[in-house]
């Protein structure tokens, strides 16, 4: 199965293209700690820091990654929480390639040092 995070956000028909439920269930088998809702019309996770600076390093990073994208994820922030949201507005908010896309790539941080485990253990 294609890498997700090998690949970028589409912009042309593909991109806005709403999937089918077998695709967003084959697609969300690459990424099993994320929730699709009952609708399969949002995709999210919930990120537990040690603290806000750990929280607030890994809002930047996803932000950095959804200006890169030009994809952007609804984010609810808390001391030691942040709860990602992933759907495209553009295509009447429907899950979308790009949605996967950005959450692969966003899933893929936490095999970074400065996001990894450790910082998401409690003190
Ligand atoms: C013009 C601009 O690229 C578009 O409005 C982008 C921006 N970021 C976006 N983010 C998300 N989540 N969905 C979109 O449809 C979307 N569209």
């Amino acid at each position: 199965m294609t890498d997700l995070t090998s690949l970028q956000c589409k912009y042309d028909e593909q991109g806005k293209a709403p999937l089918e439920m077998d695709k967003i269930k084959q697609l969300s088998a690459d990424l099993p700690e994320w929730q699709v809702n009952q609708d399969g019309t949002q995709i999210q996770r919930e990120f537990l820091f040690k603290n806000y600076y750990h929280t607030m390093n890994f809002v930047n990073a996803i932000a950095w990654i959804a200006n890169k994208e030009a994809h952007h994820p609804d984010m609810e922030v808390n001391y030691g929480r942040c709860l990602v949201s992933f759907t495209t507005h553009d295509s009447g908010n429907r899950l979308t390639i790009n949605d996967f896309i950005c959450a692969a790539k966003v899933q893929a941080l936490l095999d970074v040092g400065s996001f990894g485990p450790k910082l998401q253990e409690k003190e």
